[in-house]
C-alpha cells in the first residue's frame, strides 16, 4: 500500500457564492436597498474584526460572469463558527435578494511533501499559513480539483517518494510567481466533492492565467490534475459597494 502523506489543518473555509436577484434589487424601493446594503457593511465590518482578532478571515468578490454575482470566502477555527457565519448572513435583508448558486466546504492544508517541521503547533510560519489573514489583492481566482485515479495514472498508488518528486517540481514552480500570487489550498477530502479546493489572489488577474497554464505542463497537473469549475472575481470594497449596487 501507498503511503499518504501526513497534512496540517487549519481554519475550515466556506466558499460562497450568490447570483443577486437583480430584477428584485432594482424594483426595490431605495430606503429597503439602503438597509440591505448597510447590513452587508456592517457584516464586512465585524469580519474584519474577526481578523483582527485573528479569529479568522473573510473575503468578499464580485464575479463575473453566469456563474454569480457576489462571492464570500470565510475562514473560521470550527465548523460551527463557519456555519454560524453563513447562517447569520443568511438572516440579513441583503440576502433576502439572493440565491446560493454554489459553496464549497474544505479546511486549509498543508502538505509535509516539502518537509517536516519539528513542532507545527509552535512554529510561527506554519501557523501563519494554517490561520491565514485572506491576501486583499485585487482580484480572486477558485477552482476546486482531484487528482486522478485512472489506470496508470492513479496518484494514490504511487510510492511517497515519486510523488513527493512531482510535488517539487510543482513548487518550484509555484515559487517562481512569488509575490505576484498567493495561492491558499484547502483539503476537502471526506468535506466536499472535489479533493482540493484552490483559492488564488492576485493584483493582475493574467496572473492566473499564465500560473495555471505553466502547471498543465508539469507532470503532477498534466497527468493527474482534474478540474471543477473556475470562478474568477474583484474584490469588494466597502468604497464600491455603493456603485455596485446603485440602480
Ligand atoms: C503560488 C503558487 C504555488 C506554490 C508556491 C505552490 C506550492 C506548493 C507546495 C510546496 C505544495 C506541497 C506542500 C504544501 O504546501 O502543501 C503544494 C501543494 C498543493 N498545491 Fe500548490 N502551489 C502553488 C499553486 C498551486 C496551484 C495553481 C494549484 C492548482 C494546480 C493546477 O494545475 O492548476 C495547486 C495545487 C496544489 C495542491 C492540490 C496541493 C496539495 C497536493 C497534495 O497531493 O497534497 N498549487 N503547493
Amino acid at each position: 500500500m501507498s503511503e499518504a502523506v501526513n497534512t496540517l489543518e487549519g481554519w475550515f473555509a466556506l466558499h460562497d457564492f450568490r447570483s443577486i436577484d437583480w430584477t428584485a434589487w432594482t424594483s426595490a424601493p431605495e430606503t429597503e436597498r439602503r438597509q440591505a446594503l448597510e447590513e452587508l457593511k456592517a457584516f464586512m465590518n465585524k469580519w474584519s474584526d474577526v481578523e483582527a482578532g485573528k479569529q479568522g478571515s473573510s473575503a468578499v468578490f464580485t464575479v463575473v460572469g453566469h456563474k454569480a454575482d457576489i462571492g464570500f470566502m470565510h475562514l473560521r477555527p470550527t465548523l460551527e463558527e463557519l456555519e454560524a457565519v453563513e447562517a447569520e448572513f443568511n438572516k440579513t435583508l441583503f440576502a433576502m435578494y439572493t440565491m446560493q448558486n454554489y459553496s464549497y466546504v474544505s479546511v486549509v492544508e498543508l502538505s509535509n511533501y516539502a518537509s517536516q517541521a519539528e513542532n507545527p503547533e509552535e512554529d510561527p510560519a506554519i501557523q501563519a499559513r494554517l490561520k491565514p489573514a485572506l491576501p486583499k489583492t485585487k482580484h480572486v481566482c477558485f477552482y476546486p480539483m482531484n487528482k486522478k485515479r485512472e489506470g496508470n495514472d492513479n496518484w494514490y498508488m504511487l510510492s511517497m517518494e515519486e510523488r513527493r518528486g512531482m510535488m517539487y517540481s510543482h513548487g518550484m514552480i509555484g515559487r517562481s510567481y512569488s509575490g505576484r500570487v498567493t495561492q491558499i489550498i484547502t483539503g476537502s477530502v471526506g468535506l466536499d466533492d472535489w479533493e482540493w479546493g484552490v483559492t488564488l489572489f492576485a493584483d493582475d488577474p493574467i496572473v492566473f492565467k499564465k500560473l495555471v497554464y505553466e502547471m498543465r505542463f508539469d507532470e503532477v497537473s498534466a497527468r493527474f490534475g482534474e478540474f471543477g469549475t473556475f470562478i474568477v472575481g474583484n474584490r469588494m470594497t466597502e468604497e464600491r459597494l455603493d456603485e455596485y449596487f446603485a440602480v
